[in-house]
């Protein structure tokens, strides 16, 4: 198929493309580059620079090249920032989003994939957390991808637009060759990597007195590669109707857990100072993906933290710089 990919040049969305490029799909990168590397993009794909504020460009480009399918990736996805300036929140990922989805209508293309978030779930009041479980989102990061989803509904309804809606819990790891790399970064496995590299002297331990065993939160890490895998399952079952999953492999890992095993990896001391909690963090979010597992017959081929740190060490260690020249 050809795939016209959102946000290709971010950590997941180019993952993603490289994974759609091996399994022998063509790609198109539509990014703005505002917190994506032109670097992270791989060969093979072809890129254009742009907004998603921008509907006629974005017509004329589809009406071009005719994709057979959207993966939609391009999002401003920090909570703290969210919670500050809601309204960027609000035009980025729903205005913006509505332009994509018109372009796709005005041009006939009808097959979408959508990065979603846990963060639909709030502070869920069970675990783990199904497809099923109740939305209500505590911030506007949230509430702008539930938003979506609600239009992602409708527009199938009454257009016969085939979705796939992705809620992703923690995306962490690496391929050797492409990782995480955001500025400001505010994700735990990169900063502790980053302590490791002598990049900064502690990792802050954000709350210690949640209920949970060791009193630091819970959170359900999924490796990159196995997210790009769940798309390309995703996409080729888009024509068997709509559907919904999480991502997540399942486990819980506090963050005490993270930085201890980062240790082990590393063989460095990393050490953590303890703070207050973060405002806007759920104690546990842990994934149910039996639906997808079911449905799709899509397996996590990275279950262990261990492996999942390794991965990203690796990524890491091999670039201090990320993708900085
Ligand atoms: N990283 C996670 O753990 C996580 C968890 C759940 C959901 N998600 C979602 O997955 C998607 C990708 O996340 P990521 O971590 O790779 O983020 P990222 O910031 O690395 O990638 C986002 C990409 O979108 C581009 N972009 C943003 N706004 C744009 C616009 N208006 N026009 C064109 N391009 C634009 C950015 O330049 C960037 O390349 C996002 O939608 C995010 O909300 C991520
Ligand atoms: O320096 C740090 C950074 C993080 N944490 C803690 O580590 C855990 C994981 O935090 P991340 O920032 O790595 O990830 P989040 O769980 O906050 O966010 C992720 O999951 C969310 C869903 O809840 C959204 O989807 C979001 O896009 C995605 O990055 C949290 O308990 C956080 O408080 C620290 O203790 N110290």
């Amino acid at each position: 198929m050809k795939v016209f990919v959102t946000g290709g040049a971010g950590y997941i969305g180019s993952i993603t493309a490289t994974e759609l490029l091996n399994a022998g799909h063509d790609v198109i990168v539509y990014d703005n580059l505002s917190t994506g590397h032109r670097d992270a993009i791989p060969e093979g794909a072809r890129f254009v620079r742009g907004d998603l504020g921008q509907p006629k460009k974005l017509a004329r480009l589809l009406a071009e090249e005719r994709p057979d399918a959207v993966m939609h990736f391009g999002a401003a996805s920090l909570v703290p920032e969210s919670v500050a300036n809601p309204a960027k929140y609000y035009r980025n990922n729903v205005a913006y989003t509505l332009n994509l989805l018109h372009a796709m209508l005005e041009t006939g293309v009808n097959r979408i994939v959508f990065s979603s978030t846990a963060a639909v779930y709030g502070i869920p009041k069970t675990i783990p957390i199904t497809e099923e479980t109740p939305t209500n989102p505590i911030n506007p990061y949230g509430e702008s991808k539930l938003m979506i989803e609600w239009m992602l509904r409708r527009f199938d309804e009454a257009y016969g637009m085939r979705y796939a809606i992705l809620r992703y819990f923690n995306a962490a790891g690496a391929l050797p060759n492409r990782g995480e790399h955001h500025d400001p970064e505010t994700h735990l496995i990169p900063l502790v990597l980053q302590v490791a590299l002598g990049q900064r002297e502690h990792i802050k331990i954000f709350g210690t007195d949640y209920p949970t065993p060791d009193g630091t939160a819970i959170r359900d890490y999924i490796h990159v590669q196995d997210l790009a895998s769940a798309h390309i399952l995703a996409l080729e079952a888009l024509d068997e109707g709509s559907r919904t999953y999480n991502l997540g492999n399942g486990q819980g890992f506090s963050v005490k857990q993270v930085i201890e095993t980062a240790r082990s990896v590393t063989g460095h001391p990393i050490p953590a100072v303890e703070a207050p909690r973060r405002p806007g963090d759920p104690p546990i979010l842990i994934a149910s993906s039996q639906r997808i597992q079911r449905e799709l017959g899509w397996r996590p081929r990275f279950t262990s933290l261990r492996e999942i740190i390794a991965s990203a060490w690796e990524w890491h260690r091999t670039h201090p710089n990320g993708y900085r020249r």
